[in-house]
């Protein structure tokens, strides 16, 4: 489960929340700027590729086969998973059941916040996120969160919310960058990885996930926002744009 951390409005009076869709490749600044965004606008964010990468996690602590389809979903049966959709992020998972007999210590929730981050994880998070089963069971995880968030407005980030989603979402935007700018984003957050050597492992996992879903061309109807040339203030207000556009919009459009 994911659990929200709740606004004012109790959930069952909550009417649904204004969604705002965003995909885009590895270090395109999908985490940052929605999260900057969302902040501007009040709203709140959820990351869904920290839920890939916490899984990811969870499966190598425990020493699962992270390619094995039936692994995976008995683990998904044990495990609960909660990641706050307002300030700091925030994410712990824990284990029920026999799975956690190999880890005791993951009855507990267990803070992960920093190291769903690390290289390592970056580099085996497609193994789980290729497989369709995990993939199904994390979108209803996504849309049941969203939905019981109680928020006026959610900013849901990815590879698939714009196309599987959230595909009827009031906005939708693909965030893009040129690899180079993207793995030089990246670099300045890994000390101690060459620029060379982060887009090398960047394009070789974007290879991966795009396999499964496409994240590098618009969906009919999705604003594209090329963020190459633009430094993040502008990246965020590019995205606030648009979605205050579309609120305008929708508000013109209620009293015609
Ligand atoms: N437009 C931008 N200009 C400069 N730096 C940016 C921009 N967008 C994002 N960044 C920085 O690039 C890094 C990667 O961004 P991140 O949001 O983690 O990307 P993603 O979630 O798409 O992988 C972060 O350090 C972020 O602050
Ligand atoms: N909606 C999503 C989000 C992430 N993912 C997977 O999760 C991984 C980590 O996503 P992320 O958004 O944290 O990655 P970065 O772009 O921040 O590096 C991706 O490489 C994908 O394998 C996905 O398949 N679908």
């Amino acid at each position: 489960m994911i659990d929200a951390e709740i606004g004012g409005t109790p959930r069952s009076a909550a009417p649904e929340p204004i969604l705002v869709a965003i995909d885009g490749p590895a270090g395109s600044g999908k985490s940052s700027v929605s999260r900057a965004a969302a902040e501007r606008l009040e709203f709140g964010i959820l990351d869904t590729g920290a839920a890939y990468r916490a899984l990811a996690w969870t499966a190598r602590r425990i020493g699962l086969d992270l390619d094995d389809t039936a692994a995976m979903e008995t683990l998904l049966d044990a495990w609960t998973y909660r990641i706050t959709m307002r300030g700091a992020q925030h994410v712990t998972v824990s284990v029920t059941g026999g799975l956690s007999a190999a880890v005791p210590q993951l009855t507990a929730p267990t803070d992960i916040t920093a190291e769903i981050r690390d290289h390592a994880i970056s580099g085996q998070v497609s193994r789980v996120s290729k497989l369709p089963v995990v993939r199904e069971r994390l979108n209803r995880m996504f849309r049941n969160a969203v939905a019981n968030s109680g928020l006026p407005g959610v900013v849901i980030e990815g590879r698939d919310i714009t196309t599987v989603v959230a595909p009827d979402a009031p906005v939708r935007i693909l965030l893009t960058a040129t690899p180079e700018v993207r793995a030089a984003r990246r670099a300045g957050e890994l000390p101690g990885l060459t620029p060379e050597h982060v887009l090398a492992d960047l394009q070789a996992r974007d290879a991966k996930d795009a396999l499964v879903v496409d994240f590098m061309n618009p969906a009919p109807g999705v604003t594209l926002v090329d963020t190459s040339n633009l430094n993040f203030e502008q990246s965020v207000q590019a995205v606030v744009d648009i979605v205050r556009a579309a609120q305008g919009a929708a508000e013109e459009k209620s009293e015609l």
